[in-house]
């Protein structure tokens, strides 16, 4: 059943998040953006150019006053300043000009690099979201967060810009490749344990439904992910305080994440994040042992990992204090008091991060 939410910018209505079992209300929605005396230009990637690039643009045949598609290899090693170089260079031969709209059609990558092109292509033009991930409908859609990796280090280089229409189709999960489903479900597990112990314990009750994909269960599951990251964005919109606390597991996750060259999953680091980060709030007495393993559990039959081999302490310690999150010197760390309840903490120290990652190190016997 098609439902929408509206997403508050600075207490005014911004833009709505349509949910959908399709991708046939998408014209409509686009009409009421007034697409047939603007330009259209659908960015997206290899992988997903092939699964619905074709789809969207006979849709936008005839409705939309010319229509042009972007596709570069998919990726998050692609998520740089040179593929954005690549899009400004084929929106300037089409002679897109700021009356136009792009349209970011895929996961996160896409969306974040089509966002970070409209908040910048001739100082900002419009542009919807149509993710095509879990991770993308859950989680990165929603609240304007734009931009690219830059030396490796993540989304390093980016704008606050907010889209004027999220246009999701759930049932694309049904067909996503394992690997990117469960990627998402770390973000969605997140929001539960951020926020919401009542959403956390759903998700605990429905495990199985939601590895069997059922539709009916994945719509509830993104919506009322989305409602739970809709109450932070809309509170603090540009991260001035408490929208830091939707980076539960990104501090040492984007550390994994640029330690193994982007080789794993964004959702698989921020698993392993979130359960070093779980491990650390039970150190401090937040948490209950059973909670701790209770919460490291869980990713477990969604394929997320819960230790990892190969990893320098050092070098992530290292790299977790380059990430965005370190401000006058301290790494704004976030923690559960409790389950649904996240707080920022200061005080996180080397000795604490050391041991929470001795925790998810998986070493051989004997090595
Ligand atoms: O929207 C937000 O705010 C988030 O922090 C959501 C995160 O899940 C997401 O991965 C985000 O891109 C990370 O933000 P960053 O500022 O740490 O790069």
């Amino acid at each position: 059943m098609d439902s929408r939410l509206n997403i508050l910018y600075n207490k005014k209505p911004c833009y709505d998040i349509v949910f959908s079992a399709d991708f046939q209300r998408l014209i409509h929605e686009l009409k009421g953006l007034e697409i047939e005396s603007r330009r259209v230009c659908v960015v997206t990637d290899s992988h997903v150019a092939s699964l619905y690039g074709d789809q969207i643009m006979d849709l936008l045949e005839g409705e939309c006053k010319e229509k042009a598609l972007f596709s570069f290899p998919a990726g998050e090693e692609n998520k740089t300043l040179s593929t954005v170089k690549d899009i400004y260079t084929f929106l300037i031969e089409k002679k897109f000009d700021r009356k136009d709209l792009l349209l970011a059609l895929g996961g996160g990558v896409v969306g974040d690099i089509t966002g970070f092109v409209a908040a910048t292509y001739l100082r900002g033009i419009d542009f919807v979201q149509i993710p095509t991930t879990l991770l993308a409908q859950a989680d990165s859609s929603i609240g304007g967060k734009t931009g690219v990796d830059f030396d490796g280090y993540k989304n390093m280089v980016g704008a606050f810009y907010m889209p004027k229409l999220v246009y999701m189709n759930v049932s694309v999960l049904k067909t996503l490749d394992g690997r990117q489903f469960y990627s998402g479900f770390a973000e969605i597990m997140k929001h539960g344990l951020i926020k919401d112990g009542i959403f956390y314990e759903w998700l605990l009750e429905n495990m199985y439904e939601i590895c069997d994909r059922n539709v009916d269960i994945m719509q509830e599951m993104v919506e009322r992910s989305c409602k739970i990251k809709k109450l932070v964005v809309e509170k603090d919109p540009t991260e001035k305080g408490e929208r830091a606390l939707l980076n539960f597991g990104h501090t040492i996750g984007h550390a994994i994440e640029k330690s193994k060259n982007f080789t794993l999953t964004h959702g698989e680091c921020v698993a392993l994040g979130a359960v070093a980060a779980a491990f650390i709030s039970w150190k401090h007495s937040w948490l209950s042992m059973e909670e701790y393993y209770e919460i490291r559990d869980m990713f477990v039959p969604f394929n997320l990992p819960i230790s990892i081999e190969d990893i320098d302490p050092q070098e992530i310690l290292k790299l977790t204090k380059s990430d965005k999150k370190m401000e006058n010197g301290s790494i704004k760390f976030i923690l559960l008091k409790k389950v649904g309840k996240a707080v920022i903490d200061r005080n996180v120290s080397d000795e604490d991060i050391l041991n929470a990652l001795s925790e998810i190190h998986y070493v051989e016997d004997g090595e």
